[in-house]
């Protein structure tokens, strides 16, 4: 008998012995990804080839770790489509499409992404796009039951991240601190779908009662002139939720303030708890236990929602249970789980923002790192030093492996935001409904680009070895027994490398650049190793790694595995666009109605090539001459397109044109 209707904290705990199955998210409740298999090694991983591979029928992110019981793998695609696989051969069991309406996907920050399942009992539970939660039976792929997760249908809520079972109770999150939304995460019987407890990660207003004293607490750290609750706070809990059994504690990263803007949100400072926080909970009554926030008063989109793992290390002499964690601002922390006590952190890229960690855990800052007022080239930028790509810490070599990154961007105050949706033309967005408060590259960011693997030591707190990508927006990485690491790449390869040494030791070419993370599992005395590989993300809207765009595919290898790689599909950049009759002095005013409404998603216009969404700048020149039929009446809303009918005007979009044209034509070559 197939032991998914096993799976519970027993089974979960008793596989991280053997890593046979990869039954939850992070492998194991502390979310280490590291596997005990050790069939592959550093010493003969050259002979590792292609077993199967899976077409998820995806042309847009794809960001799943896939779980694997007993030979079956279920993993999910962009649009949280579920689909379940034979982990032998690739052969398709079911698919579940919850079916999310495509005219709400635009609501989405950072692609319609979907980073996979979690498994409990006989169910699958996938969390829709839309808001809702829904368990799908695992054997015949039909749905058991849905629950709206949303307190508000209309202020964009998303749903991104892989939801958790923990004692017997899903737990979710959700997105949204971009458009100005109030973080919180619910639980839900696993059984019957009825709601356990829900715990909001920030104040409300504080002139009506507080839900709980966290709440009340908290609302001593924000200052009430800035009417946080109306543009919600943020603190969202879109991704990283880990569980100690033994402590009977879980942990939760939140996210950043909404708006970004702390000056706008909190006009007189404080700290904005719980932004940019890990925080413990009872993982039964969801009560608040202690939290340690990492960026105070943030400012920059510093989500610490980024993955956790808890480990137990000797500091000075001391056996300490940690958590090890590197956020979006890119310092590593080492905290002490049973407590929430501070023990260190360190810059694992260059910061501009702080100068370094005080012995209470607060960040030094360095004096300009607020001075918002003027662009500021924030390093790391809102795209983080490192984001949700999964990091997995090997107790073996005691290091952590994780994805690094430098994504340039400027960031100044807009001094024209009063309240939510009081947005003019120029803040990242605004167009359709973010509300940060912010202005990006409004001067040029002199910072540079950069993607490494990095190899972290938290007892010592310094790098142990770094390879050096292509481009930033890397994949997450994978730890074995075997003495090795996995990671996919923005430029489109699966890499192994020598765990110790960092050295590479094996690569296949991938069908596009990667962002999701390998998993590894055993079937039939086999060990595999699978990665759900499609390029996408917030960077991977509108930037690229590779001149491929394959559609996404899960690529399985073995030891002497001989199978065939699928065609594989180029991207075919066109010409720069010319010709487009505009008004020049349109150009200023375009570049702010741009900005507000399509650069997340189309990248900059003839700078940018084009991620999983066309550049503007490379489309055929009847395209931009036609603007308005793209743009009203929702042709594109299959594809997640906003329809801008009653956004945008006519003329308006006269202005876009002016701004595409215009950009063309500043930045192509000029002949002799
Ligand atoms: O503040 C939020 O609520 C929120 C949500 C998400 C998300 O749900 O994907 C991302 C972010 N923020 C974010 O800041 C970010 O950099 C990001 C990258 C991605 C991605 O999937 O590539 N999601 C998100
Ligand atoms: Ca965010």
């Amino acid at each position: 008998a197939n032991r998914i209707d096993q799976v519970n904290e027993r089974y979960i705990l008793e596989n991280a012995k053997t890593g046979k199955d990869w039954p939850a998210h992070g492998f194991d409740y502390s979310e280490t990804r590291y596997s005990p298999l050790s069939q592959i090694t550093a010493d003969n991983v050259d002979k590792l080839g292609l077993a199967w591979t899976y077409d998820l029928q995806s042309s847009r992110g794809i960001e799943a770790t896939p779980l694997v019981v007993d030979g079956v793998m279920y993993v999910t695609a962009s649009w949280s489509v579920v689909h379940a696989v034979d982990a032998k051969n690739g052969k398709k069991l079911w698919t579940f499409d919850p079916e999310v309406p495509r005219e709400k996907a635009y609501e989405a920050c950072c692609d319609v992404v979907n980073r996979g399942v979690a498994l409990y009992e006989g169910n699958v539970y996938v969390a829709a796009l839309d808001g809702r939660l829904v368990a799908v039976d695992a054997k015949t792929g039909k749905k058991v039951w849905e629950k709206n997760t949303l307190i508000d249908k209309e202020i964009g809520y998303t749903l991104t991240g892989a939801p958790r079972v923990f004692k017997g109770n899903v737990i979710i999150g959700n997105g949204g601190a971009e458009r100005g939304v109030r973080g919180y995460i619910t639980a839900y019987d696993a059984k019957s779908g009825e709601q356990k407890w829900r715990w909001f990660t920030v104040p409300g207003n504080p002139n009506k009662p507080f839900e709980n004293e966290a709440m009340e607490k908290a609302a001593k750290t924000w200052d009430p002139s800035g009417k946080y609750w109306e543009s919600g706070g943020g603190g969202t809990v879109w991704n990283s939720m880990v569980f100690d059994p033994d402590l009977n504690l879980m942990y939760i990263g939140t996210g950043n303030g909404a708006p970004w803007s702390h000056k706008k949100r909190s006009p007189k400072g404080g700290d904005n708890l719980y932004v940019a926080s890990i925080v413990a909970l009872n993982p039964d009554t969801g009560e608040y236990v202690w939290h340690y926030q990492e960026t105070p008063g943030d400012n920059w989109d510093y989500t610490s929602a980024q993955d956790m793992i808890l480990t137990d290390l000797v500091i000075e002499g001391e056996q300490r249970k940690v958590i090890i964690h590197a956020p979006k601002n890119g310092f590593f922390f080492v905290v002490d789980r049973t407590n929430g006590e501070f023990i260190s952190a360190k810059n694992f890229v260059d910061v501009n923002w702080a100068v370094g960690y005080d012995s209470n855990g607060r960040p030094i800052e360095a004096p300009d790192a607020r001075a918002t007022d003027k662009p500021f080239d924030a390093i790391p930028g809102p795209f983080g030093g490192h984001n949700w790509h999964s990091m997995s810490f090997n107790s073996d070599t005691g290091l952590a492996y994780f994805p690094s990154q430098n994504i340039p961007v400027t960031l100044s105050e807009d001094p024209t935001w009063l309240n939510i949706d009081s947005n003019e033309p120029g803040q990242p967005m605004s167009g359709i409904g973010w509300n940060t408060a912010m202005r990006i590259n409004e001067a040029p960011p002199s910072s540079k680009p950069f993607g490494r693997l990095t190899a972290w030591d938290p007892v010592k707190q310094e790098e142990a070895w770094r390879y050096e990508h292509a481009s930033p927006w890397n994949g997450g990485a994978l730890s074995t027994a075997g003495n090795l690491v996995f990671q996919g790449t923005a430029d489109a390869r699966l890499m192994a490398f020598n765990a110790q040494t960092g050295k590479p030791l094996w690569e296949s070419p991938m069908g596009t650049g990667v962002i999701a993370a390998p998993v590894t599992y055993e079937v039939d005395g086999t060990q595999y190793i699978s990665i759900a590989a499609g390029w996408g993300g917030v960077y991977g809207q509108s930037q690229r790694g590779s001149d491929l765009k394959t559609p996404g595919t899960v690529y399985t290898f073995a030891l002497n595995g001989d199978a065939e790689m699928p065609e594989f599909t180029k991207y075919q950049l066109g010409s720069l666009i010319s010709g487009v009759k505009y008004n020049p002095e349109f150009v200023e005013e375009g570049t702010g109605l741009y900005v507000s409404n399509c650069v997340f998603c189309h990248g900059v216009p003839g700078v940018d090539k084009g991620g999983n969404i066309p550049n503007l700048g490379y489309v055929n020149s009847a395209v931009i001459e036609n603007l308005g039929a793209f743009v009203f009446n929702g042709p594109f809303v299959s594809k997640g397109m906003p329809d801008f009918t009653g956004r945008l005007s006519e003329a308006d979009v006269e202005k876009i044109k002016a701004f595409i044209q215009g950009t063309a034509d500043a930045i192509r070559p000029k002949s002799q």
